[in-house]
């Protein structure tokens, strides 16, 4: 199953490169539409090559991530992802094995330590929260530690004396790292204030490293206010009290949590939107939309692309190309606000009318 190149449109003297990874489920849907869009909005011509890896590729030929298709991505200037997995507890597949095996090894791999996760409640768009307030906050989600590393094991397996374990792992640097994108990411919005979201009271080697090292360079940006929060309250004022969020900076597992949290009360996990970022800049970063596969509703063209399309956006942005990533955010924007309630579109048509408005 070779990866042959795809050249979306003539490339340009600058093309920039775009690994496409459609992935599995509504994958290919969505990112079909992203692809659309990009191309109306970006002002430079990508030269995308597609990469046919998730469950398909691996049922075929039991390949996930080749070493050799890794060396390739690497190359490229940015990756846009649609999703992989099967259904929760497919049979075919073993545990993890798209999610670790590819996802998260893409993660891991090219040094994405910052995974991006903005929320915003766009006018016109339903919130399921009787009052939601303003909400605009960005979630900056640690993204190669914690407990998502594999550090774990199991014993007596399948015995009533089994026992499993998934060790959290935090570091120094990682920690560090990822604390000081978020305060430069607090400096940079009106409001300024970061939230620590954690879990010091119990996990209290990782929550003493995290708050350490939070409070140690918070005393570099006197200009960011700051607030911490245990994990299962912030849940609490995420639904009773979303706008008091501005940044918040969490670990891989609470940050994977709190954002389909987030998605839910800024309109769904249809329009959220992520990015997994290498901020030095040192390997390409890879933008997905915050769900998954969805395997309910694949292949029937009901799913929404419009997360898919605003990662779009923020890769466009992460580019260097700003006033395309806000013109692709107006054209969702215009297309929300006559979204009327209780109807459905097909997932081209939400592309299409979204590409028509640019
Ligand atoms: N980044 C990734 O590739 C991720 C992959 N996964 C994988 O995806 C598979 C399914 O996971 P789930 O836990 O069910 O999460 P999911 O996000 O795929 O689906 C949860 C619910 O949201 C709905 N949904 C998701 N995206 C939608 C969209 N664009 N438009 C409308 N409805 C949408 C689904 O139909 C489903 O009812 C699993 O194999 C999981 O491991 C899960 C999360 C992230
Ligand atoms: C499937 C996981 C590895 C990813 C996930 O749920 C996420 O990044 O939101
Ligand atoms: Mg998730």
């Amino acid at each position: 199953m070779p990866d042959t190149p795809q050249t979306v449109s003539p490339p340009s003297v600058a093309s920039p490169t775009l690994a496409v990874i459609p992935g599995d489920g509504i994958g290919p849907e969505v990112t079909a539409e992203a692809l659309k869009v990009l191309e109306v909005a970006s002002p430079v011509t990508f030269e995308s090559t597609r990469y046919d890896l998730g469950a398909e590729r691996y049922l075929a030929t039991g390949e996930v991530l080749p070493d050799s298709v890794l060396a390739e991505i690497r190359e490229h200037d940015a990756i846009l992802l649609g999703a992989v997995g099967g259904k929760p507890n497919d049979p075919n597949l073993p545990p993890g094995i798209l999610e670790r095996g590819l996802l998260l090894r893409l993660r891991f791999e090219l040094d994405h330590y910052v995974n991006l996760r903005p929320s915003r409640l766009f006018p016109g768009t339903a919130s399921p929260l009787a009052a939601p307030g303003d909400i605009d906050f960005v979630v900056v989600r640690e993204g190669t530690e914690g407990p998502y590393t594999g550090n774990g094991g199991a014993l007596r397996v399948g015995t009533p004396a089994e026992i499993a374990t998934e060790v959290s792992v935090n570091t120094a640097y990682g920690v560090e790292r990822v604390i000081r994108d978020a305060f430069d990411r607090a400096e940079k919005r009106p409001r300024k204030k970061l939230t620590l979201v954690h879990k010091t009271n119990v996990l209290t080697n990782a929550g003493s490293l995290w708050w350490r090292l939070f409070q140690s360079v918070g005393a570099e940006h006197p200009d960011v206010t700051t607030d911490y929060i245990h994990i299962d309250a912030a849940m609490i004022f995420m639904v009773t009290d979303p706008a008091r969020f501005d940044v918040i900076v969490t670990d891989n597992l609470f940050g994977d949590i709190v954002t389909d949290l987030a998605a839910a009360i800024t309109g769904g996990i249809g329009l959220a939107a992520s990015g997994n970022v290498n901020p030095d800049r040192t390997t390409p970063s890879m933008f997905e939309p915050v769900h998954g596969s969805a395997p309910d509703i694949a292949g029937q063209q009901k799913a929404d692309p419009t997360a898919a399309i605003l990662s779009g956006a923020l890769l466009l942005d992460h580019l260097g190309h700003a006033d395309a990533a806000a013109a692709i955010e107006t054209a969702v924007l215009a297309d929300l606000s006559e979204r009327a309630p209780g109807t459905s579109r097909r997932t081209s048509e939400v592309g299409d009318a979204i590409a028509a408005r640019l």
